[in-house]
């Protein structure tokens, strides 16, 4: 199995720096998620991983292999990388059939016909897609054209495998199927894999490892339990997880965070705080709580109802900040009520985003 390393990688389009001193160490056999907003960077990390863009600075090393590295000239061509990439468009070659498609990365590795054979009908069952073996691609759906397109990635058995937002255009029901098939592809190829996406319930569902990034900079890597009880900045608390953790911005003020005379908590001494932080179901919507909340949305979700509202309320002249919490009944969009926070927040955030 191989192990990646990403070590102070950049990217620059013009003056604009797109990947900022990206570090990042991939065990061998894990399943690294790139998550982050849109335009943080994250395909073209991968592409620079798979060879597809140059890289500006920095070193990428595959197992003990350095594939790139612009300071000495090295720059190994992407076929000569040992990488399979999926992309969210299939990219199937449209006179082949299914079978063909899957074979030709067999056949250009140079492996004999009884051995194509063998592994073709092993990949093509494991996917699920056997019946279709003979069919050409304009004859199948989207779902189906996308396990094609992962079965041929995987049949020559590369070491690492990439993917780029691979199930964004299919429908939610085969999103959900799909994504259960490459984690049970993932658990019997033990391969290496990096994988972009910016929906949080792929990553979560997937990953063994996360990695957060903002504005082309690393955030935050671990597994996705680590990240989620202990987000290292007030960014990734507020963007991961489903609903997120709810972020509440005040001031220090004497030692204590403030929000609109409200006291949330003391801080550490010689720090300044700027946001506590609380799960979405420790919040209770009260008439009788500390902090106006006005109503955004309300949605029902597993038997419980996820409350999105503006914290602050409509008289608050700083705008509020907006929450989602969870909720045992529905809410009313439009209307003002309050929130009651517990006494002691799950975590304090500084005024330069990091956990105090
Ligand atoms: N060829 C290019 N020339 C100039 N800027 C580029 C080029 N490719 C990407 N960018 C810019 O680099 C930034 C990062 O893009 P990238 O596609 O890596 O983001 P992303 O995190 O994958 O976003 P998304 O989730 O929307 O796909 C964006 O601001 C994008 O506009």
């Amino acid at each position: 199995m191989t192990a990646l390393t990403l070590d102070r990688l950049t990217k620059r389009f013009g003056a604009t720096t797109v990947v900022d001193d990206l570090s990042l160490a991939v065990p061998a056999g894990s399943f690294l998620v790139l998550l982050g907003p849109s335009g943080c960077g994250k395909s073209t990390t991968l592409r620079m991983l798979a060879g597809l863009e140059d890289v500006t600075a920095g070193r990428i090393r595959v197992g003990d292999r350095v594939v790139v590295d612009p300071a000495v000239g090295v720059d190994v061509p992407a076929e000569r990388r040992g990488l399979g990439m999926v992309f969210q468009s299939y990219a199937l070659w449209p006179h082949m059939t299914v079978r063909q498609n899957v074979g030709w990365p067999l056949a250009v590795a140079g492996w004999s016909r009884d051995a194509r054979r063998d592994r073709v009908a092993e990949v093509l069952a494991d996917l699920e897609i056997a019946a279709l073996a003979d069919r050409s691609p304009a004859q199948l759906s989207g779902g189906q054209q996308q396990r094609v397109a992962i079965a041929r990635t995987i049949a020559p058995r590369p070491d690492v495998v990439l993917f780029d937002e691979p199930l964004s255009n299919l429908d939610a029901r085969l999103r959900t199927e799909t994504r259960a098939l490459l984690g049970r592809v993932h658990r019997e190829t033990g391969a290496t894999t990096v994988y972009v996406t910016h929906d949080q319930v792929e990553a979560l569902a997937l990953a063994t490892h996360i990695a957060v990034l903002r504005d082309g900079r690393l955030e935050q890597l671990g597994p996705p339990e680590e990240l989620l009880e202990r987000p290292a900045t007030a960014f990734v608390a507020g963007f991961l997880g489903s609903p997120p953790a709810v972020l509440v911005g005040g001031r220090t003020v004497g030692g204590r965070l403030v929000r609109d005379a409200v006291d949330l908590a003391p801080v550490p001494s010689g720090a300044d705080a700027a946001h506590a932080m609380y799960r979405p179901q420790d919040l209770v919507i009260d008439p009788g709580g500390q902090l106006a909340f006005e109503v955004l949305e309300s949605t029902p979700a597993g038997g419980a109802h996820l409350v999105t509202g503006l914290l602050g309320g409509a008289d608050d002249a700083r705008g509020g900040d907006r929450v989602t919490v969870i909720a045992d009944r529905r809410e009313a969009p439009g209307r003002t009520t309050r929130l009651r926070v517990p006494a002691a927040p799950a975590a304090l955030y500084g005024t330069d985003g990091a956990l105090l």
